[in-house]
């Protein structure tokens, strides 16, 4: 471990919980460098114990096994205090407070730096309102809790642990219940942060492609394995990133950076420039619709068209994907 590197280490810890005597471990042993002033993104399917692993660091659920250092010292010997001074926590619990405001609600993260009545300073406010600012929710300042939405709460939530300004900001899911520009504009602000404030972003997700997009570095996490921890493109290169789909059905394709089904057809007598032959191609497999080998479709870009040939025959040409599948789907089946 690389001290001045790393604000966080997990060293072989199994995670789970105490319930009527009976220990169930959920997932470990796992061990992991949690990287300073970086974004780092944690991934993996439902239930494989992403949340209990983030309740596991902040200290929240003892470990069965193992040990979390913060700071190079055991989370447990850490205060509440301190800790609260140092993390920033946005967890999946929904919150109660609907009578608080906006306002109110980014202001308790300031709770850990103020006085016993809840005093805030000049230097306080001025960290709730970047805060808001940041998250863009300045305009909400005066609505109810209760009165904004799932969406709005979750950047009020982002706001509050902004405001309290730790070196280390753990958030699980804060993109869940936005829109897909939102999500966008939530992982970079995180990205912003880390690069700006040189502070330390853990964040929970199923957002495949915003977390490649935007983290520096990947934690995937797949049921009886270790994490697999690294920068994304790497993990894309060295096809470990497959290590997150369940299945052999589905690939991560390191061309169009998406995940598709391996059963995808590779139509080599698609031929023309990119994007276009990729694109094409994704909506003959999409339609199931096969092409034999003595067809062809050429791709002219000015203006754009595809041209079915059958040898040195141009049988038709269209200059929609969609128009040419509706006519493709229309011929009597062909096979090869
Ligand atoms: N308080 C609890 N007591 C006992 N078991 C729990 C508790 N909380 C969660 N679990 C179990 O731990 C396992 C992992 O749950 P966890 O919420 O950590 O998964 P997750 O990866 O965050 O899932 P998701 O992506 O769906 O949010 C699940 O089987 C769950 O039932």
């Amino acid at each position: 471990m690389d001290q001045n590197k790393t604000i966080l280490t997990g060293k072989g810890i199994s995670i789970g919980y105490k319930k009527n005597n009976k220990t169930i471990e959920v997932a470990g042993p796992l061990s992991f460098d949690l990287k300073k002033g970086k974004l780092t993104c944690l991934l993996g399917p439902n239930g494989v114990g992403k949340s209990t692993l983030i309740r596991s660091i902040m200290g929240q659920i003892p470990c069965l096994a193992g040990e979390v250092l913060f700071r190079e010292k055991p989370i447990q010997e850490h205060s509440a205090k301190s800790l609260a001074r140092q993390m920033s926590v946005v967890l999946t619990d929904k919150i109660t407070a609907g009578n608080l405001t906006v306002g109110q609600l980014v202001s308790l993260g300031r709770t850990p730096f103020t006085n016993w009545l809840g005093d805030l300073t000049t230097g306080d406010k001025k960290a709730i309102t970047q805060a808001m600012e940041a998250t863009k929710t300045l305009y909400l300042r005066d609505y109810l809790i209760s009165e904004i939405s799932d969406g709005q709460l979750q950047k009020v939530m982002i706001a509050r642990a902004l405001a309290q300004d730790g070196d280390l900001i753990i958030l699980d899911e804060p993109t869940a219940h936005l829109d897909l520009i939102n999500r966008y504009e939530i992982m970079h602000l995180l990205r912003e942060i880390t690069q700006q404030q040189n502070k330390t972003i853990l964040v929970v997700t199923h957002d495949l492609d915003i977390a490649i997009d935007s983290a520096d570095e990947l934690w995937l996490m797949q049921c009886g394995e270790p994490l697999i921890c690294g920068c994304p493109e790497d993990l894309i290169l060295s096809g470990e990133i497959n290590r997150l789909l369940p299945n052999q059905k589905l690939i991560f394709d390191p061309n169009s950076g998406k995940i598709r089904s391996t059963k995808v057809k590779k139509y080599p007598n698609v031929i023309g420039p990119e994007p276009y032959s990729s694109w094409l191609k994704q909506a003959l497999s999409k339609n199931n619709i096969p092409l034999p080998q003595d067809y062809s479709i050429y791709i002219k870009t000015t203006p754009l068209q595809f041209k079915l040939q059958k040898g040195d025959q141009t049988l038709f040409s269209k200059d929609q994907i969609a128009s040419l599948i509706e006519i493709l789907k229309g011929l009597p089946q062909r096979k090869d």
